[in-house]
């Protein structure tokens, strides 16, 4: 199920604007791969590159190739629709779909992805998918209330609920426990290393000590200047990055001398 990723010489516009230049690197599957750096270095528009999310801001553009399965994701013939199915995401402030029940924000990919299914395949389907998120035995016996009614914690783990029901290969992580209180981030983190036995996971966090927890893979993403394009500087195994980085921008930023 979990995918490889190889990006060859991507460059990421907003407009004329390249907001991040060169990234070459290969995400491994069934791997935590964290990303951090700076604001504004560009983790999250990388990020969304991935699963072809970039594109959908008006004039945003990529040049360089994002390969999965062998198969270039921006190839004319390839729909973007297809790739998210393939490749979730999960973004900084939990968002069910708000007038839906529990049960039926795990259910709407599926259903949005117009799979036609018995009536007791999708409650075996929304079941496993809450197991799969951690948070069956909270819900279980009210999988009719809005999803809204759960916790901050809760509405997360439902949304990671809502993006596994649709099988995907890759699960991408835009800062998800940015919103989250202490306790709810370790439920997340430990799902997060669950999940990757199944998935690639491709997480963005600013809270290097998460990474350093959760992640099998850092990348360190930087900016040379205001203006300059971001770039990765360099990505290794989490304990080579955080303890013997090859680069000395990541060392400053690590040890907090900047950033
Ligand atoms: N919708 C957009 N339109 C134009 N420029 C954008 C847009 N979104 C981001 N940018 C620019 O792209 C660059 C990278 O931004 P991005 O949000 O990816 O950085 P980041 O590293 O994720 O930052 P942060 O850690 O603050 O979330 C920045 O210069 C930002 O201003």
């Amino acid at each position: 199920m979990a995918k490889m990723i190889d990006v060859s010489d991507l460059n990421i516009y907003y407009g004329d604007f390249l907001a991040v230049a060169d990234v070459n690197v290969t995400i491994e599957p069934r791997a935590v791969t964290a990303l951090i750096g700076p604001s504004g270095c560009g983790k999250s528009t990388f990020l969304r590159t991935l699963n072809r999310m970039h594109e959908v801001i008006p004039g945003a553009r990529v040049e360089g190739k994002v390969v999965m399965d062998g198969q270039d994701l921006y190839d004319k013939d390839v729909d973007p629709v297809s790739v998210r199915q393939h490749i979730g995401m999960v973004f900084q402030r939990p968002n069910p779909f708000p007038t839906m029940s529990i049960y039926e924000n795990v259910a709407a990919g599926v259903r949005l992805n117009a799979k036609r299914m018995r009536k007791s395949d999708l409650d075996d389907l929304v079941e496993s998918s809450l197991r799969g998120a951690n948070l069956w035995n909270e819900v279980k016996d009210r999988l009719d209330k809005p999803g809204l009614g759960l916790s901050g914690g809760q509405q997360q783990r439902l949304c990671i609920a809502r993006a596994i029901a649709i099988r995907p290969s890759v699960l991408l992580m835009d800062e998800p426990c940015s919103a989250l209180d202490p306790i709810s981030t370790l439920a997340i983190e430990d799902l997060i290393g669950e999940l990757k036995s199944d998935y690639t996971i491709v997480i963005v966090t600013h809270n290097m000590q998460q990474a350093a927890r959760v992640s099998d893979k850092t990348g360190f993403f930087n900016l040379a200047g205001v203006g300059k394009p971001g770039h990765l500087v360099e990505i290794d195994d989490t304990s080579t990055i955080f303890s013997n980085p090859s680069q000395k921008a990541t060392e400053d930023y690590i040890s907090g001398r900047f950033g």
